[in-house]
């Protein structure tokens, strides 16, 4: 059994309106994504643009419905840009989460990504970095993990489609050159998938490093097809690559299994960007919901 007491369970408001691709459910307000992820039964969330960044008015918003902040995606640029760019928005943004109470703090390099373009083929064409790049990631990450340690929070980064840090080989790489301390891992189950990874390889090899989960399922067939046409992240996103645990074609029971057996604390949070239009989010956080409590007990 999942110890109860250290771990959450939230939902991304990906599934209600899609920061990378606005023209998905633009018409969802903030309160009725946060009204149906409590009423859903989920404790947490990350969080959105359209989310208020005034401290105390998303804060009440949150109490009302007992949700918590669990994180948010924060976008690096240590392999492109001057590495003080980089570290003053992560300041800021280290201390607006610190504010809403959040322990982790999510990290990705988005030096040379592809994931946000919506017309590059997304295996062909993502990043390899060099070692210059390697070298300039893993020390600008250790100084970014130093910075959240300051406030007794963690830098927990994720492996991402299209990025330079997307395949096994690479995720090793990454923990291999970056302090244990300092740097640590987000385990997105369905970004593996995708990838062609063994999810359970990454959680097995990775585990005392994992402080944070992003739980999401992925389609295999449309995974097939954007592997076939060529097609962008953006494309297989918007064709529903992606869905919620448990609907799609990732096994979650020795996931879970794994999990619970090595004592995860933190959250778990579920996330499964898709169409609002073709899959309704509260539909989706509930059908989430019921399968976790029945495959996870939590
Ligand atoms: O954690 C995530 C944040 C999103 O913006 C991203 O594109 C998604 O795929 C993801 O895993
Ligand atoms: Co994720």
């Amino acid at each position: 059994m999942f110890d109860v007491t250290a771990v959450k369970l939230g939902i991304a408001p990906i599934g209600w309106t899609n920061d990378d691709l606005p023209e998905l459910g633009g018409e969802n307000t903030f309160e009725q994504c946060i009204s149906e992820m409590s009423l859903a039964g989920f404790s947490g969330t990350e969080v959105g643009n359209k989310y208020p960044r005034d401290i105390p008015t998303l804060k009440k918003a949150l109490h009302l419905r007992n949700l918590e902040i669990a994180s948010a995606w924060f976008s690096a640029f240590l392999t492109t840009k001057p590495f003080e760019e980089t570290e003053k928005a992560y300041i800021a943004h280290r201390d607006f989460l610190y504010k809403m109470g959040a322990k982790v703090i999510v990290v990705s390099e988005q030096g040379r990504s592809i994931q946000g373009n919506i017309s590059t083929p997304l295996f062909a064409e993502k990043p390899i970095f060099t070692d210059g790049e390697w070298a300039k990631l893993a020390d600008g990450l250790n100084r970014l993990g130093e910075l959240a340690k300051e406030k007794d929070m963690k830098l927990v980064y994720h492996h991402h489609m299209g990025t330079g840090v997307q395949t096994t080989e690479e995720i090793d790489c990454l923990m291999e050159m970056t302090d244990p301390n300092l740097v640590y891992l987000l385990y997105d189950t369905g970004h593996l998938y995708f990838s062609g990874e063994d999810p359970l390889e990454v959680l097995e090899k990775h585990f005392p490093r994992i402080k944070h989960v992003h739980l999401k399922d992925v389609r295999s067939e449309i995974a097939r097809e954007v592997i076939q046409d060529r097609l962008s992240f953006l494309t297989g996103v918007k064709k529903g690559v992606f869905t919620v645990p448990g609907d799609g074609a990732i096994n979650f029971e020795p996931v879970f299994q794994v999990l619970e057996k090595s004592g995860y604390k933190g959250w778990m949070i579920v996330e499964a960007e898709q169409d609002p239009a073709q899959a309704n989010p509260f539909e989706y956080a509930l059908k989430a919901r019921n399968f976790i409590k029945e495959a996870a007990g939590v």
